[in-house]
Protein backbone atom coordinates (compact mmCIF):
# COMPACT_ATOMS: atom_id res chain seq x y z
CA UNK A 1 0.00 0.00 0.00
CA UNK A 2 -0.64 2.64 -0.01
CA UNK A 3 -0.24 5.47 1.50
CA UNK A 4 -3.90 5.63 0.89
CA UNK A 5 -4.59 2.53 2.27
CA UNK A 6 -5.55 -0.98 0.46
CA UNK A 7 -8.46 -3.52 1.64
CA UNK A 8 -6.07 -6.24 1.73
CA UNK A 9 -3.58 -4.12 3.49
CA UNK A 10 -1.69 -4.39 6.39
CA UNK A 11 -1.62 -8.01 7.04
CA UNK A 12 0.05 -10.30 4.88
CA UNK A 13 -1.31 -14.08 4.91
CA UNK A 14 0.94 -16.26 7.37
CA UNK A 15 1.53 -18.51 4.11
CA UNK A 16 4.17 -15.75 3.07
CA UNK A 17 6.98 -17.15 5.09
CA UNK A 18 8.58 -20.59 4.42
CA UNK A 19 7.01 -23.84 5.58
CA UNK A 20 9.61 -25.32 7.07
CA UNK A 21 12.12 -23.40 9.04
CA UNK A 22 14.51 -24.96 11.68
CA UNK A 23 13.84 -23.78 15.70
CA UNK A 24 16.45 -21.54 16.79
CA UNK A 25 17.12 -21.64 20.46
CA UNK A 26 15.78 -18.87 22.09
CA UNK A 27 19.10 -18.56 24.91
CA UNK A 28 20.74 -17.71 21.57
CA UNK A 29 18.72 -14.86 21.10
CA UNK A 30 18.99 -13.69 24.09
CA UNK A 31 22.76 -13.36 24.13
CA UNK A 32 22.59 -11.82 20.50
CA UNK A 33 20.34 -8.82 21.60
CA UNK A 34 21.33 -8.70 25.16
CA UNK A 35 18.26 -9.33 26.76
CA UNK A 36 18.00 -10.78 30.47
CA UNK A 37 14.94 -13.02 30.12
CA UNK A 38 11.89 -11.47 31.79
CA UNK A 39 11.04 -15.73 33.05
CA UNK A 40 13.48 -18.51 34.16
CA UNK A 41 11.63 -20.31 31.09
CA UNK A 42 13.24 -18.56 28.18
CA UNK A 43 16.88 -20.63 27.95
CA UNK A 44 14.71 -23.91 26.91
CA UNK A 45 12.52 -22.98 24.47
CA UNK A 46 13.26 -22.69 20.57
CA UNK A 47 11.71 -20.55 18.28
CA UNK A 48 10.36 -20.98 14.12
CA UNK A 49 9.40 -18.39 12.97
CA UNK A 50 8.38 -14.22 14.46
CA UNK A 51 5.66 -12.22 13.76
CA UNK A 52 4.38 -8.68 15.58
CA UNK A 53 0.81 -9.56 14.83
CA UNK A 54 -1.32 -12.05 17.25
CA UNK A 55 -3.80 -13.05 14.40
CA UNK A 56 -1.05 -14.41 12.44
CA UNK A 57 1.14 -16.28 15.56
CA UNK A 58 1.51 -19.79 13.94
CA UNK A 59 2.82 -22.52 16.06
CA UNK A 60 6.18 -22.18 16.91
CA UNK A 61 6.52 -18.12 16.47
CA UNK A 62 8.42 -15.68 18.38
CA UNK A 63 5.20 -12.76 19.26
CA UNK A 64 7.23 -9.42 19.51
CA UNK A 65 4.88 -7.05 21.23
CA UNK A 66 5.39 -3.78 20.42
CA UNK A 67 3.85 -0.26 21.80
CA UNK A 68 1.68 1.42 19.07
CA UNK A 69 -1.01 4.08 18.97
CA UNK A 70 -3.78 2.21 19.94
CA UNK A 71 -2.83 -0.54 22.23
CA UNK A 72 0.43 -2.32 23.10
CA UNK A 73 0.77 -5.33 21.24
CA UNK A 74 1.29 -7.44 24.77
CA UNK A 75 -2.60 -7.19 25.23
CA UNK A 76 -2.44 -9.41 22.55
CA UNK A 77 -0.32 -11.92 24.61
CA UNK A 78 -3.31 -14.25 25.12
CA UNK A 79 -4.42 -14.36 21.74
CA UNK A 80 -0.67 -15.16 20.89
CA UNK A 81 -0.48 -18.13 23.20
CA UNK A 82 -3.91 -19.46 22.03
CA UNK A 83 -2.42 -19.55 18.41
CA UNK A 84 0.44 -21.57 19.54
CA UNK A 85 3.59 -18.76 20.39
CA UNK A 86 6.74 -20.52 22.31
CA UNK A 87 7.89 -17.00 23.56
CA UNK A 88 7.62 -12.87 23.82
CA UNK A 89 9.44 -10.24 23.34
CA UNK A 90 8.25 -7.10 24.59
CA UNK A 91 9.19 -3.82 26.30
CA UNK A 92 9.14 -3.00 30.33
CA UNK A 93 5.46 -1.87 29.51
CA UNK A 94 4.38 -5.62 28.03
CA UNK A 95 6.32 -7.45 30.91
CA UNK A 96 3.22 -7.91 32.98
CA UNK A 97 1.02 -8.82 30.38
CA UNK A 98 3.25 -10.96 28.37
CA UNK A 99 4.41 -13.25 31.43
CA UNK A 100 1.38 -13.58 32.70
CA UNK A 101 0.68 -16.19 29.74
CA UNK A 102 3.39 -18.49 31.77
CA UNK A 103 5.28 -18.39 28.33
CA UNK A 104 9.44 -17.58 28.36
CA UNK A 105 9.53 -14.15 27.77
CA UNK A 106 12.31 -11.61 26.78
CA UNK A 107 12.30 -7.83 27.41
CA UNK A 108 14.06 -5.21 25.65
CA UNK A 109 14.34 -1.44 26.05
CA UNK A 110 12.81 -0.81 22.59
CA UNK A 111 11.87 -3.99 20.90
CA UNK A 112 11.09 -2.38 17.06
CA UNK A 113 15.20 -1.34 17.01
CA UNK A 114 15.67 -5.00 17.51
CA UNK A 115 12.81 -6.49 15.28
CA UNK A 116 15.10 -6.39 12.20
CA UNK A 117 18.17 -8.48 13.90
CA UNK A 118 15.86 -11.11 15.59
CA UNK A 119 13.71 -11.61 12.55
CA UNK A 120 17.20 -12.59 10.53
CA UNK A 121 18.06 -14.77 13.55
CA UNK A 122 15.27 -16.11 13.73
CA UNK A 123 15.39 -17.19 9.79
CA UNK A 124 18.71 -17.73 9.58
CA UNK A 125 19.49 -14.67 7.35
CA UNK A 126 18.00 -15.45 4.25
CA UNK A 127 18.20 -12.00 2.50
CA UNK A 128 22.01 -12.48 2.71
CA UNK A 129 21.87 -15.82 0.02
CA UNK A 130 19.46 -12.90 -2.60
CA UNK A 131 20.60 -9.86 -4.72
CA UNK A 132 18.40 -7.48 -3.40
CA UNK A 133 17.84 -4.14 -5.31
CA UNK A 134 15.54 -1.60 -3.27
CA UNK A 135 14.30 1.52 -4.77
CA UNK A 136 12.85 4.70 -2.92
CA UNK A 137 11.55 7.83 -3.88
CA UNK A 138 8.10 9.44 -4.07
CA UNK A 139 6.49 8.29 -7.18
CA UNK A 140 8.05 5.32 -9.31
CA UNK A 141 8.72 3.13 -6.89
CA UNK A 142 6.41 -0.10 -7.81
CA UNK A 143 6.78 0.80 -11.25
CA UNK A 144 10.62 0.53 -11.06
CA UNK A 145 9.94 -2.52 -8.82
CA UNK A 146 8.30 -4.27 -11.90
CA UNK A 147 10.65 -3.46 -14.14
CA UNK A 148 13.82 -4.43 -12.32
CA UNK A 149 11.94 -8.02 -11.78
CA UNK A 150 11.53 -8.20 -15.63
CA UNK A 151 15.40 -7.41 -16.20
CA UNK A 152 16.53 -10.21 -13.45
CA UNK A 153 13.82 -12.49 -15.24
CA UNK A 154 15.69 -11.90 -18.45
CA UNK A 155 19.35 -12.28 -16.97
CA UNK A 156 18.16 -15.85 -16.08
CA UNK A 157 17.55 -15.32 -12.17
CA UNK A 158 14.34 -17.00 -10.29
CA UNK A 159 13.40 -13.35 -8.91
CA UNK A 160 11.36 -11.63 -6.56
CA UNK A 161 8.86 -8.61 -6.16
CA UNK A 162 8.13 -7.11 -2.43
CA UNK A 163 6.11 -3.95 -3.12
CA UNK A 164 2.73 -2.06 -2.47
CA UNK A 165 1.07 -3.69 -5.86
CA UNK A 166 2.05 -7.55 -5.47
CA UNK A 167 4.71 -9.64 -4.01
CA UNK A 168 6.32 -12.33 -6.00
CA UNK A 169 8.20 -15.46 -5.54
CA UNK A 170 9.02 -17.08 -8.37
CA UNK A 171 5.91 -18.00 -9.28
CA UNK A 172 3.75 -17.06 -6.38
CA UNK A 173 1.88 -14.54 -6.46
CA UNK A 174 0.65 -12.44 -2.90
CA UNK A 175 -1.89 -9.35 -2.45
CA UNK A 176 0.43 -6.89 -0.69
CA UNK A 177 0.45 -5.40 2.43
CA UNK A 178 2.37 -2.34 3.31
CA UNK A 179 4.40 -0.76 0.46
CA UNK A 180 7.46 -2.37 2.52
CA UNK A 181 6.82 -5.04 5.07
CA UNK A 182 7.73 -4.78 9.10
CA UNK A 183 10.73 -6.48 9.77
CA UNK A 184 9.67 -9.64 10.52
CA UNK A 185 7.50 -10.18 7.39
CA UNK A 186 9.99 -9.46 5.77
CA UNK A 187 12.54 -11.99 6.55
CA UNK A 188 10.13 -15.03 6.66
CA UNK A 189 9.37 -13.27 2.93
CA UNK A 190 13.03 -14.00 2.26
CA UNK A 191 13.26 -17.40 4.15
CA UNK A 192 10.48 -18.40 1.44
CA UNK A 193 12.43 -16.71 -1.29
CA UNK A 194 15.22 -19.10 -0.10
CA UNK A 195 13.15 -22.27 0.36
CA UNK A 196 11.70 -21.34 -3.70
CA UNK A 197 15.05 -20.85 -5.04
CA UNK A 198 14.93 -16.98 -5.94
CA UNK A 199 18.13 -15.43 -6.70
CA UNK A 200 17.35 -12.08 -6.86
CA UNK A 201 14.53 -9.44 -6.03
CA UNK A 202 13.78 -6.30 -6.38
CA UNK A 203 11.95 -4.51 -3.36
CA UNK A 204 9.92 -0.95 -2.79
CA UNK A 205 11.68 0.81 0.37
CA UNK A 206 9.39 3.08 1.74
CA UNK A 207 10.34 5.86 4.16
CA UNK A 208 7.80 4.80 6.71
CA UNK A 209 10.76 1.61 6.69
CA UNK A 210 13.45 3.12 6.94
CA UNK A 211 12.18 5.55 10.13
CA UNK A 212 10.58 2.43 11.54
CA UNK A 213 13.56 0.26 11.04
CA UNK A 214 11.45 -2.23 8.87
CA UNK A 215 14.50 -3.36 6.50
CA UNK A 216 16.92 -3.42 9.35
CA UNK A 217 19.01 -6.71 8.65
CA UNK A 218 18.83 -6.74 4.81
CA UNK A 219 21.77 -5.10 2.46
CA UNK A 220 21.03 -4.12 -0.22
CA UNK A 221 23.50 -4.85 -3.46
CA UNK A 222 22.24 -1.83 -5.34
CA UNK A 223 19.44 0.79 -3.98
CA UNK A 224 18.06 3.35 -6.72
CA UNK A 225 16.76 7.09 -5.83
CA UNK A 226 13.64 8.09 -8.32
CA UNK A 227 12.82 11.28 -7.14
CA UNK A 228 11.22 13.30 -4.35
CA UNK A 229 8.30 15.25 -3.86
CA UNK A 230 5.25 16.20 -1.28
CA UNK A 231 4.06 13.03 0.46
CA UNK A 232 3.51 11.66 4.04
CA UNK A 233 4.07 15.13 6.04
CA UNK A 234 1.44 13.72 8.45
CA UNK A 235 4.47 11.39 9.03
CA UNK A 236 6.98 13.00 8.07
CA UNK A 237 8.10 16.25 10.34
CA UNK A 238 9.04 18.12 6.96
CA UNK A 239 10.14 17.98 3.03
CA UNK A 240 13.99 17.42 4.74
CA UNK A 241 12.77 14.80 7.56
CA UNK A 242 11.18 12.97 4.57
CA UNK A 243 14.49 13.50 2.55
CA UNK A 244 16.83 12.32 5.22
CA UNK A 245 14.81 9.20 5.99
CA UNK A 246 14.87 8.20 2.25
CA UNK A 247 18.68 9.18 2.15
CA UNK A 248 19.49 6.37 4.81
CA UNK A 249 19.26 3.64 2.19
CA UNK A 250 22.49 5.14 0.79
CA UNK A 251 24.74 5.09 3.90
CA UNK A 252 27.06 2.24 3.85
CA UNK A 253 25.20 0.31 6.37
CA UNK A 254 22.70 -0.18 4.24
CA UNK A 255 24.10 -0.25 0.61
CA UNK A 256 26.61 -1.25 -1.43
CA UNK A 257 25.94 0.86 -4.50
CA UNK A 258 23.54 3.42 -5.81
CA UNK A 259 22.01 4.64 -8.62
CA UNK A 260 20.30 8.22 -8.35
CA UNK A 261 18.36 10.63 -11.16
CA UNK A 262 19.96 13.58 -11.39
CA UNK A 263 16.78 15.10 -13.21
CA UNK A 264 15.54 15.51 -10.08
CA UNK A 265 16.85 18.35 -7.43
CA UNK A 266 16.40 15.84 -4.70
CA UNK A 267 18.35 13.69 -6.46
CA UNK A 268 21.41 15.62 -6.98
CA UNK A 269 21.30 16.94 -3.12
CA UNK A 270 21.83 12.78 -2.17
CA UNK A 271 25.00 12.72 -3.86
CA UNK A 272 26.31 15.42 -1.39
CA UNK A 273 25.43 13.16 1.22
CA UNK A 274 25.53 9.03 -0.10
CA UNK A 275 28.33 7.19 1.61
CA UNK A 276 28.45 5.05 -1.16
CA UNK A 277 29.36 4.89 -4.38
CA UNK A 278 26.79 6.41 -6.96
CA UNK A 279 25.89 6.45 -10.45
CA UNK A 280 23.62 9.14 -12.16
CA UNK A 281 20.84 9.07 -14.75
CA UNK A 282 18.81 11.39 -16.17
CA UNK A 283 16.21 10.61 -18.77
CA UNK A 284 16.37 14.44 -19.96
CA UNK A 285 19.67 13.46 -21.68
CA UNK A 286 21.66 15.93 -19.34
CA UNK A 287 25.16 15.51 -20.88
CA UNK A 288 26.49 15.67 -16.70
CA UNK A 289 25.17 11.81 -16.09
CA UNK A 290 26.63 8.46 -16.42
CA UNK A 291 23.77 7.15 -18.13
CA UNK A 292 21.44 8.94 -20.45
CA UNK A 293 18.30 8.65 -22.06
CA UNK A 294 18.35 10.14 -26.03
CA UNK A 295 16.08 11.17 -28.39
CA UNK A 296 12.94 9.40 -26.42
CA UNK A 297 9.73 9.04 -28.53
CA UNK A 298 6.35 8.60 -26.85
CA UNK A 299 3.36 7.41 -27.64
CA UNK A 300 0.09 6.14 -25.87
CA UNK A 301 1.01 2.65 -25.72
CA UNK A 302 4.77 3.39 -24.66
CA UNK A 303 8.02 5.00 -26.29
CA UNK A 304 11.18 4.54 -27.61
CA UNK A 305 14.52 5.83 -26.76
CA UNK A 306 18.22 5.14 -27.19
CA UNK A 307 20.45 4.54 -23.33
CA UNK A 308 23.85 5.93 -23.97
CA UNK A 309 26.28 5.00 -20.91
CA UNK A 310 30.03 4.97 -19.50
CA UNK A 311 32.58 4.45 -22.79
CA UNK A 312 29.82 5.02 -25.33
CA UNK A 313 27.82 1.72 -24.80
CA UNK A 314 24.38 1.66 -26.21
CA UNK A 315 21.50 0.26 -26.65
CA UNK A 316 17.85 0.82 -28.22
CA UNK A 317 15.00 0.54 -25.31
CA UNK A 318 11.39 -0.06 -26.16
CA UNK A 319 9.13 -0.36 -23.44
CA UNK A 320 4.97 -0.43 -22.95
CA UNK A 321 4.93 2.25 -20.92
CA UNK A 322 3.67 5.41 -21.45
CA UNK A 323 4.55 8.98 -19.97
CA UNK A 324 8.07 10.76 -19.58
CA UNK A 325 7.91 9.26 -15.96
CA UNK A 326 8.24 6.60 -17.58
CA UNK A 327 11.46 6.84 -18.89
CA UNK A 328 12.97 7.50 -16.25
CA UNK A 329 11.46 4.23 -14.44
CA UNK A 330 13.18 2.59 -17.36
CA UNK A 331 16.31 4.26 -17.42
CA UNK A 332 16.45 3.94 -13.92
CA UNK A 333 16.04 0.58 -13.83
CA UNK A 334 18.32 -0.33 -16.39
CA UNK A 335 21.16 1.26 -14.68
CA UNK A 336 20.28 -0.47 -11.49
CA UNK A 337 20.38 -3.74 -13.24
CA UNK A 338 23.75 -3.22 -14.72
CA UNK A 339 25.02 -1.84 -11.13
CA UNK A 340 23.37 -5.34 -10.30
CA UNK A 341 25.62 -7.26 -12.50
CA UNK A 342 22.97 -7.76 -14.92
CA UNK A 343 24.62 -7.50 -18.49
CA UNK A 344 23.10 -4.47 -20.27
CA UNK A 345 21.25 -6.35 -23.41
CA UNK A 346 19.60 -8.66 -20.79
CA UNK A 347 18.80 -5.44 -18.73
CA UNK A 348 17.20 -3.67 -21.70
CA UNK A 349 15.31 -7.07 -22.89
CA UNK A 350 14.20 -7.74 -19.88
CA UNK A 351 12.82 -3.96 -18.90
CA UNK A 352 11.00 -3.84 -22.87
CA UNK A 353 9.28 -6.84 -21.94
CA UNK A 354 7.06 -5.53 -18.76
CA UNK A 355 3.66 -5.17 -20.36
CA UNK A 356 2.67 -3.07 -17.82
CA UNK A 357 1.67 -2.55 -14.19
CA UNK A 358 -1.74 -3.23 -12.50
CA UNK A 359 -3.34 0.10 -12.00
CA UNK A 360 0.03 2.17 -12.70
CA UNK A 361 -1.62 4.27 -16.08
CA UNK A 362 -4.04 1.15 -16.79
CA UNK A 363 -6.03 1.20 -19.62
CA UNK A 364 -9.55 0.42 -19.42
CA UNK A 365 -10.75 -1.25 -22.62
CA UNK A 366 -14.16 -0.39 -23.75
CA UNK A 367 -14.02 -0.53 -27.20
CA UNK A 368 -14.91 3.71 -27.61
CA UNK A 369 -13.76 6.50 -29.15
CA UNK A 370 -11.89 8.42 -25.85
CA UNK A 371 -8.96 6.79 -23.78
CA UNK A 372 -10.30 5.72 -20.11
CA UNK A 373 -7.15 5.55 -17.77
CA UNK A 374 -6.56 4.47 -14.30
CA UNK A 375 -3.12 5.56 -12.58
CA UNK A 376 -2.12 5.54 -8.69
CA UNK A 377 -1.30 9.37 -8.63
CA UNK A 378 -2.53 11.01 -5.58
CA UNK A 379 0.29 13.16 -4.43
CA UNK A 380 1.29 16.63 -6.48
CA UNK A 381 3.78 15.54 -8.26
CA UNK A 382 2.73 12.53 -9.72
CA UNK A 383 -0.77 14.35 -10.39
CA UNK A 384 1.57 16.95 -12.57
CA UNK A 385 3.62 14.32 -14.18
CA UNK A 386 0.73 12.35 -15.66
CA UNK A 387 -1.57 15.37 -16.78
CA UNK A 388 1.80 16.80 -18.55
CA UNK A 389 2.49 13.25 -20.10
CA UNK A 390 -1.19 12.97 -20.98
CA UNK A 391 -1.41 16.70 -23.05
CA UNK A 392 1.70 15.10 -25.15
CA UNK A 393 -0.07 11.86 -26.37
CA UNK A 394 -4.03 13.08 -26.41
CA UNK A 395 -5.71 14.65 -29.25
CA UNK A 396 -8.97 16.11 -27.02
CA UNK A 397 -9.91 17.23 -23.97
CA UNK A 398 -8.22 15.70 -20.47
CA UNK A 399 -11.42 14.78 -18.13
CA UNK A 400 -9.55 13.59 -14.70
CA UNK A 401 -11.62 12.69 -11.53
CA UNK A 402 -9.55 13.37 -8.55
CA UNK A 403 -9.77 13.05 -4.34
CA UNK A 404 -7.37 13.35 -1.56
CA UNK A 405 -7.38 11.09 1.23
CA UNK A 406 -8.64 11.89 5.09
CA UNK A 407 -6.28 11.80 7.89
CA UNK A 408 -3.34 12.24 5.71
CA UNK A 409 -1.59 15.09 4.70
CA UNK A 410 -3.44 17.57 4.53
CA UNK A 411 -0.74 19.71 2.91
CA UNK A 412 -1.31 18.26 -0.54
CA UNK A 413 -4.66 19.43 -0.80
CA UNK A 414 -4.71 22.94 -2.03
CA UNK A 415 -1.43 21.27 -3.67
CA UNK A 416 -3.22 19.09 -5.96
CA UNK A 417 -6.50 20.80 -6.35
CA UNK A 418 -3.99 23.55 -8.43
CA UNK A 419 -2.48 20.83 -10.17
CA UNK A 420 -5.86 19.70 -11.72
CA UNK A 421 -7.06 23.24 -11.98
CA UNK A 422 -4.10 24.43 -14.34
CA UNK A 423 -3.75 21.09 -15.63
CA UNK A 424 -7.13 19.39 -16.90
CA UNK A 425 -9.75 20.66 -19.32
CA UNK A 426 -12.59 18.86 -16.96
CA UNK A 427 -11.39 18.68 -13.16
CA UNK A 428 -13.65 16.63 -11.36
CA UNK A 429 -13.02 16.69 -7.82
CA UNK A 430 -14.33 13.86 -5.87
CA UNK A 431 -13.84 11.35 -2.17
CA UNK A 432 -10.83 9.06 -2.16
CA UNK A 433 -10.61 7.46 1.11
CA UNK A 434 -12.30 10.19 3.15
CA UNK A 435 -11.20 7.97 6.21
CA UNK A 436 -12.63 9.54 9.78
CA UNK A 437 -13.34 13.32 7.30
CA UNK A 438 -15.75 15.10 6.27
CA UNK A 439 -15.53 14.68 2.25
CA UNK A 440 -17.25 18.04 2.08
CA UNK A 441 -14.32 19.49 3.84
CA UNK A 442 -11.39 17.89 2.30
CA UNK A 443 -13.19 18.99 -1.04
CA UNK A 444 -13.43 22.73 0.49
CA UNK A 445 -9.48 22.40 0.68
CA UNK A 446 -8.77 21.19 -2.54
CA UNK A 447 -10.85 23.99 -3.85
CA UNK A 448 -8.38 26.40 -2.04
CA UNK A 449 -6.10 25.49 -4.25
CA UNK A 450 -8.53 25.05 -7.75
CA UNK A 451 -8.71 28.80 -7.00
CA UNK A 452 -5.47 30.00 -6.69
CA UNK A 453 -5.22 29.27 -10.54
CA UNK A 454 -6.73 32.23 -12.97
CA UNK A 455 -10.18 32.00 -14.15
CA UNK A 456 -8.83 31.72 -17.52
CA UNK A 457 -6.52 28.98 -17.29
CA UNK A 458 -8.81 27.12 -15.22
CA UNK A 459 -10.14 23.78 -15.82
CA UNK A 460 -13.73 23.53 -15.89
CA UNK A 461 -14.34 22.06 -12.30
CA UNK A 462 -16.89 19.78 -10.84
CA UNK A 463 -17.82 18.76 -7.38
CA UNK A 464 -19.04 15.37 -6.96
CA UNK A 465 -18.05 13.55 -3.44
CA UNK A 466 -19.67 10.61 -4.62
CA UNK A 467 -16.74 8.52 -6.64
CA UNK A 468 -18.92 5.99 -8.55
CA UNK A 469 -21.01 9.14 -9.76
CA UNK A 470 -17.72 11.70 -10.35
CA UNK A 471 -16.38 8.10 -12.31
CA UNK A 472 -19.79 7.76 -14.63
CA UNK A 473 -19.92 11.64 -15.05
CA UNK A 474 -16.55 11.92 -16.41
CA UNK A 475 -17.07 8.89 -18.68
CA UNK A 476 -20.54 10.39 -19.97
CA UNK A 477 -18.95 13.42 -20.76
CA UNK A 478 -16.38 11.78 -22.78
CA UNK A 479 -15.92 12.42 -26.56
CA UNK A 480 -13.66 11.58 -29.32
CA UNK A 481 -9.58 11.77 -28.60
CA UNK A 482 -10.46 12.44 -24.71
CA UNK A 483 -8.99 11.01 -22.45
CA UNK A 484 -10.81 10.14 -18.72
CA UNK A 485 -8.34 9.91 -16.42
CA UNK A 486 -9.05 8.35 -12.78
CA UNK A 487 -6.25 9.21 -10.25
CA UNK A 488 -5.88 8.24 -6.95
CA UNK A 489 -6.60 4.27 -6.37
CA UNK A 490 -4.77 2.50 -8.94
CA UNK A 491 -4.94 -1.16 -8.22
CA UNK A 492 -6.20 -0.74 -4.93
CA UNK A 493 -9.46 -2.56 -4.13
CA UNK A 494 -11.19 -0.35 -0.99
CA UNK A 495 -12.65 3.31 -0.22
CA UNK A 496 -11.87 4.13 3.45
CA UNK A 497 -15.03 5.22 5.21
CA UNK A 498 -15.54 6.28 8.84
CA UNK A 499 -13.71 2.69 9.71
CA UNK A 500 -15.19 0.78 7.20
CA UNK A 501 -13.50 -0.38 4.13
CA UNK A 502 -15.70 -0.25 1.24
CA UNK A 503 -15.10 -2.56 -2.15
CA UNK A 504 -13.98 -0.08 -4.70
CA UNK A 505 -11.66 -0.45 -8.05
CA UNK A 506 -11.88 2.23 -10.33
CA UNK A 507 -10.59 0.14 -12.77
CA UNK A 508 -14.35 -1.95 -12.58
CA UNK A 509 -16.35 1.22 -11.84
CA UNK A 510 -14.63 2.76 -15.18
CA UNK A 511 -15.70 -0.45 -16.97
CA UNK A 512 -19.51 -0.44 -15.32
CA UNK A 513 -19.58 3.42 -16.57
CA UNK A 514 -18.41 2.30 -19.75
CA UNK A 515 -21.14 -0.37 -20.60
CA UNK A 516 -23.63 2.16 -18.63
CA UNK A 517 -22.64 5.08 -21.78
CA UNK A 518 -22.67 2.63 -24.34
CA UNK A 519 -26.27 1.51 -23.38
CA UNK A 520 -27.28 4.88 -23.10
CA UNK A 521 -26.19 6.72 -26.17
CA UNK A 522 -26.58 3.17 -28.25
CA UNK A 523 -23.58 3.55 -30.25
CA UNK A 524 -19.67 3.63 -29.23
CA UNK A 525 -18.80 6.53 -31.47
CA UNK A 526 -19.56 9.80 -29.76
CA UNK A 527 -17.63 12.21 -31.91
CA UNK A 528 -19.42 15.67 -32.30
CA UNK A 529 -21.00 15.21 -28.99
C1 LIG B 1 2.01 4.87 11.11
C2 LIG B 1 2.42 3.46 11.09
O1 LIG B 1 3.34 3.10 10.41
N1 LIG B 1 1.68 2.62 11.87
C3 LIG B 1 2.07 1.24 12.01
C4 LIG B 1 1.95 0.86 13.47
O2 LIG B 1 0.57 0.92 13.81
P1 LIG B 1 0.09 1.21 15.30
O3 LIG B 1 1.18 1.76 16.11
O4 LIG B 1 -1.15 2.03 15.19
O5 LIG B 1 -0.30 -0.26 15.83
P2 LIG B 1 -1.51 -0.61 16.81
O6 LIG B 1 -2.74 -0.87 16.01
O7 LIG B 1 -1.55 0.35 17.94
O8 LIG B 1 -1.08 -2.05 17.38
C5 LIG B 1 0.05 -2.20 18.26
C6 LIG B 1 0.63 -3.56 18.02
O9 LIG B 1 -0.33 -4.55 18.37
C7 LIG B 1 -0.40 -5.52 17.37
N2 LIG B 1 -1.75 -6.09 17.35
C8 LIG B 1 -2.84 -5.30 17.17
C9 LIG B 1 -4.12 -5.87 17.17
C10 LIG B 1 -4.26 -7.26 17.37
O10 LIG B 1 -5.37 -7.83 17.38
N3 LIG B 1 -3.13 -8.00 17.56
C11 LIG B 1 -1.89 -7.44 17.53
O11 LIG B 1 -0.90 -8.16 17.67
C12 LIG B 1 -0.03 -4.79 16.08
O12 LIG B 1 0.50 -5.67 15.10
C13 LIG B 1 1.02 -3.80 16.58
O13 LIG B 1 2.30 -4.38 16.49
O14 LIG B 1 2.45 -0.44 13.64
C14 LIG B 1 1.74 -1.42 12.86
C15 LIG B 1 2.43 -2.75 13.09
O15 LIG B 1 3.28 -2.67 14.12
C16 LIG B 1 1.78 -1.06 11.37
O16 LIG B 1 1.06 -2.01 10.64
C17 LIG B 1 1.22 0.33 11.19
O17 LIG B 1 1.27 0.71 9.83
C18 LIG B 1 0.02 1.24 9.38
C19 LIG B 1 -0.95 0.11 9.11
C20 LIG B 1 0.15 2.04 8.11
O18 LIG B 1 -0.82 2.26 7.43
N4 LIG B 1 1.29 2.48 7.79
C21 LIG B 1 1.44 3.27 6.56
C22 LIG B 1 1.28 4.74 6.84
C23 LIG B 1 2.82 2.98 5.99
O19 LIG B 1 3.68 2.41 6.64
N5 LIG B 1 3.01 3.38 4.74
C24 LIG B 1 4.28 3.19 4.10
C25 LIG B 1 4.47 4.16 2.95
C26 LIG B 1 3.83 3.84 1.66
C27 LIG B 1 4.37 4.52 0.42
O20 LIG B 1 5.08 5.53 0.41
O21 LIG B 1 4.03 3.97 -0.62
C28 LIG B 1 4.42 1.72 3.67
O22 LIG B 1 5.56 1.23 3.62
O23 LIG B 1 3.40 1.08 3.37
Amino acid sequence: MTSEGTLSAVRPPSSMRPSNSSPRPLSGLASLIGAPSGTSRAPLAAVRGVTIDSRRVCRGDLYVALPGSAAHGADFSAQALAAGAAAILTDEAGRAAAVATGLPVLVVPDPRAVLGQVSAWVYGNPAAGVTVIGVTGTSGKSTSGFLLEAGLRAAGHRAGLIGGVEIHVGELHFPPGLTTPEASDLHGLFALMREQGVTAAAMEVSSHALALGRVDGVFYDVALFTNLSQDHLDFHRDLDDYFAAKARLFTAAMSRAGVVNIDDAHGRALLDIAEIPMTTFSAQGSPEADWRALDASLGPEGGVFRVVGPGGVEEAVSINLPGPFNVANALGAIVALVEAGVPLRAAVTGVGSLPGVPGRMERVAGGEDFQAIVDYSHKPGAVESVLCSLREITKGRIIMVLGCGGDRDRGKRPMMGEAIARLADVAILTSDNPRSEDPLRILAEMMDGVLGVPRDGRAHVIIEPDRAAAIDLAVGRAGFGDVVVVAGKGHEQGQYVGDQVLPFDDRQVVAEAIVRRRNRTGRRSTYGE
